[in-house]
């Protein structure tokens, strides 16, 4: 798969040309590196100045779309006046949005049940425990690596037989959602609908992990200026994206290449 840092020439034609660019992010693997805890994690130094750089650039276009949920992750990404996605795109707020998906917000119920059921099987799995989303739950194991597999028994034996609810899996996290149709990808074509990008824009989505290759598909139907950008070492087998970086680290690096072109996107 061609590294993104060549595509970059690319996309600032597409900018030049169209007058617009459209950045959809990710946040853990993404914008913040992978680390041992989830409230540890943060956009390095390098990374938030070259995204504010690319920002105060014209036409640039910002959207975070994270499984975290939404005040979480818009705490954490503090970047002013954009929309974010939360738990997968099922809570959006921001630059003029708000809107909570009916039915993931119906099924809290159910999920603080579970919430309580699988809290109480992880008593005595040191390092295992419940991250409550409000409309979904992660349970993090990457501090009990060797007890995956009892981890996995709880969370199954809690959530398994509920029709309203499902179980996905990510990076050393299991989750607990509700089973609607929602993902990353319905959430990028809602916030691309009312963007409005003309045609011929660069819409790059940047992610790192499985739930972000429902993102990359959703651009393929799109248009031929959207598509996916791979955050990964190694690569999985398959992927959507159509470029990669090896890690979030090259997220700064891709912002600063993408906004050294002093002949574009420069405000009066
Ligand atoms: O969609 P994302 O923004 O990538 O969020 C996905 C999950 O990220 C967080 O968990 C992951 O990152 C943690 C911090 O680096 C790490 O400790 C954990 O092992 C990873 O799975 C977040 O806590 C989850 O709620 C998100 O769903």
């Amino acid at each position: 798969m061609q590294n993104a840092l060549e595509r970059v020439p690319v996309w600032r034609d597409g900018w030049r040309r169209s007058g617009r660019l459209v950045l959809l992010l990710d946040f853990d693997g993404t914008l913040a590196p992978i680390v041992a805890r989830p409230e540890l994690a943060a956009m390095p130094e390098r990374t938030r100045t070259a995204l504010d750089r690319l920002m105060a650039m014209e036409g640039v276009e910002v959207a975070v779309v994270s499984g975290r949920g939404l005040a979480d992750v818009r705490d954490r990404a503090a970047i002013p006046g954009i929309a974010y996605a939360g738990n997968h795109g099922m809570e959006i707020e921001g630059a003029g949005l708000h809107r909570i998906h009916p039915e993931a917000a119906a099924a809290r119920p159910e999920l603080e049940e579970v919430a309580a059921l699988i809290t109480a099987a992880l008593d005595g799995i040191e390092g295992a425990f419940v991250e409550d989303k409000g409309l979904t739950l992660s349970i993090h194991y990457r501090q009990a690596a060797d007890r995956e597999a009892d981890v996995r028994a709880a969370v199954h034996a809690a959530a398994d037989g509920r029709p309203g609810l499902r179980v996905t899996a990510g990076k050393m996290v299991l989750e607990v959602r509700p089973r609607v149709e929602w993902d990353k990808g319905r959430a990028v074509l809602f916030l691309l609908e009312q963007m409005q990008p003309p045609a011929g824009t660069p819409i790059l989505y940047l992610g790192d992990d499985r739930t972000d290759e429902d993102a990359f598909r959703a651009l393929d139907g799109w248009s031929p200026e959207a598509e996916g950008v791979l955050i990964a070492d190694p690569l999985p087998n398959e992927s959507a994206a159509k470029s990669r970086l090896h890690e979030p680290a090259d997220v700064g690096a891709l912002f600063e290449a993408l906004a050294e072109d002093q002949g574009i996107g420069n405000r009066e």
